[in-house]
């Protein structure tokens, strides 16, 4: 309580507040069954005899050496080509994966859009904002307040009564389109979104985007991962540009993208 009033005393003063410190950052996947080695019976048996270890174990380097520190009040946005490492990074400062090296600091538990909100596909609409907003630490009277909000925000009953239907019958995008209401219906101290504006129509990115700068105002960072440079222009003013895991460059939204694009186009 005293360092959330020392928090927001700093920032009044105009001094930056960090909520999340990445410092040398390594991830490594380890893939099992994968490699060169013989797949037989024999093969295994003849390594057991030889006390050899599988051959099949490969390792995928996905983070190298990443540092940066994020501030209360920024939108950033993480950019790169496919496998570049970016969702790996959310998912490491969300603390789902254990760092091969390095160190992560965030302030509170950061959120990573459609993971924390632990939604069940065989449960209505209705039964998951419930579900959703309890995983996210909201009491019962907070989430009835906030029902039909999340529920007008998402859309999802624009066209009937589809959110008393089993999410299993949801549209891939009305489905991250609840997710994401969901998710934005709380205030968080870290929010991570991983591609979820793409994956709306033209309208409902319109409503996220207003959405993620209202997050920002709330004294929240947010992250987001996209490769449409045009959803990173209009709501970061920070990027970071990541490539083969490694941090190629980290600045003001135009520079940066700029820098990519130029690049893309080689
Ligand atoms: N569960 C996993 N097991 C093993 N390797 C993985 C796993 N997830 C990702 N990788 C590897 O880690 C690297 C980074 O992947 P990541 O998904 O973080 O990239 P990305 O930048 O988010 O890509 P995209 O833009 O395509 O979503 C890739 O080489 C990928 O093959």
């Amino acid at each position: 309580m005293a360092d959330d009033k020392s928090a927001k005393s700093a920032q009044q003063e105009g001094e930056r507040v960090p909520t999340v410190i990445v410092d040398d950052l390594h991830i490594v996947y380890r893939v099992h069954g994968a490699g060169s080695g013989k797949g037989n019976a024999t093969a295994a048996l003849s390594r057991l005899v030889k006390r050899q270890g599988s051959p099949n174990v490969r390792e995928v380097h996905a983070v190298r050496g990443v540092s940066f520190i994020a501030y209360r009040g920024e939108a950033i946005g993480l950019i790169g080509s496919n496998g570049s490492g970016k969702s790996t990074m959310l998912r490491a400062i969300a603390g789902l994966l254990p760092p091969e090296k390095g160190k992560v600091y965030t302030e509170g538990q950061p959120s990573l859009l459609g993971v924390n909100a632990a939604l069940m596909n065989d449960l209505t609409g209705e039964r998951n904002v419930i579900l959703g907003g309890l995983a996210m630490g909201m009491s019962p009277e907070q989430i009835r307040e906030r029902y039909q909000e999340i529920v007008d925000f998402s859309g999802i009953n624009d066209k009937g009564d589809f959110i008393s239907l089993p999410m299993r019958t949801y549209s891939s995008g009305m489905a991250a389109r609840l997710r994401f209401s969901i998710a934005a219906a709380k205030s968080h101290d870290v929010l991570m979104i991983d591609e979820a504006l793409a994956t709306g129509d033209r309208q409902f990115q319109k409503r996220s985007e207003e959405r993620i700068r209202e997050l920002r105002k709330e004294a929240g960072t947010v992250f987001l991962v996209s490769h449409n440079n045009k959803s990173i222009r209009d709501t970061c003013d920070r990027v970071l540009w990541l490539e083969k895991g490694v941090l190629v460059m980290d600045g003001p939204t135009d520079e940066v993208i700029k820098a990519y694009e130029a690049e893309s186009k080689k």
